[in-house]
């Protein structure tokens, strides 16, 4: 049941406090995130962009619960991941998030609606079928759900993995460079596919690219520099975003 508070306040579907993550030790240790706070709003589309080596991919896995920080806490909703034990953290990663990758990550033998189903099925229950049947259809995947992975083009694959990472009515999907293996048009589709889900099924999507042209599909991009939040930037354009990612270059 949604209450009046839920329906007129924005929740954070995510976010981290004071982030700090360091890698290695010595002489040798590396600041990925230098105390980094940001908050990911429920039911927007956020673009997480900056140079490589920024910190992009380290904040989005501690997000996620994937890694864990060195200082700070990450929380999914009201939870926060650093106070879980490890089977409550799979748990929660399992329940609440969806992830999206660059290599699809479809099991070969399974077919599409297999695949898609996976991990309600893994969790011991089918889904609502009616959410399944309106993804099916949001992904554009109705005529192909007996193919196996390997009958699919890459786009059409990657529109199996965003399937199936909304398949649970995850609170957020977090994409790792979701395009970085595709093709142009393969890759504007399921950008697009990642904006109809956050508009027309209410979903959260937080996306790591270098892409200005696909950091141009989120609500709001926020820019990471040498580890820190430097910026935030609302309803974005691919040439908004690029004059910002030129200043990172002259700076530094
Ligand atoms: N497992 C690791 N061990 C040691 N250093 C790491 C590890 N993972 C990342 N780093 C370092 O942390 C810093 C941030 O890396 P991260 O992958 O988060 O950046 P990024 O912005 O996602 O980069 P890219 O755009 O190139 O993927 C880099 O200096 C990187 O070399």
């Amino acid at each position: 049941m949604t209450t009046a508070t839920e329906a007129t306040s924005v929740r954070t579907a995510a976010r981290v406090v004071g982030a700090v993550k360091v890698y290695g030790s010595g002489d040798t240790a590396v600041r990925a995130l230098d105390g980094v706070d940001v908050d990911f709003a429920a039911g927007r589309f956020t673009a997480i962009m900056g140079p490589s080596g920024s910190g992009k991919s380290t904040l989005m896995h501690c997000a996620a619960g994937l890694d864990t920080l060195t200082s700070g806490a990450a929380y999914i909703g009201d939870t926060e991941l650093g106070s879980l034990d490890d089977r409550r953290l799979t748990l929660l990663r399992r329940d609440r998030i969806g992830f999206v990758f660059q290599a699809f990550n479809l099991v070969p033998t399974l077919t599409v609606a297999e695949n898609i189903t996976l991990p309600l099925d893994l969790a011991g229950g089918g889904g609502d079928p009616e959410w399944i049947e309106a993804l099916v259809d949001v992904v554009g995947l109705r005529d192909r759900l007996h193919h196996r992975p390997s009958e699919l083009s890459g786009g059409q694959q990657q529109r199996v993995a965003v399937a199936r990472a909304f398949a649970g009515r995850p609170d957020v999907v977090f994409a790792d460079e979701p395009t970085g293996n595709l093709d142009s048009r393969s890759g504007q589709e399921v950008l697009g596919l990642l904006g109809r889900a956050v508009r027309q099924m209410n979903r959260t999507v937080v996306m790591v690219t270098h892409d200005p042209v696909a950091a141009a599909h989120a609500d709001e991009v926020v820019f990471l520099a040498d580890g820190r939040l430097v910026d935030r930037m609302e309803a974005p354009t691919a040439d908004l975003v690029l004059d910002r990612m030129k200043a990172f270059e002259v700076r530094s």
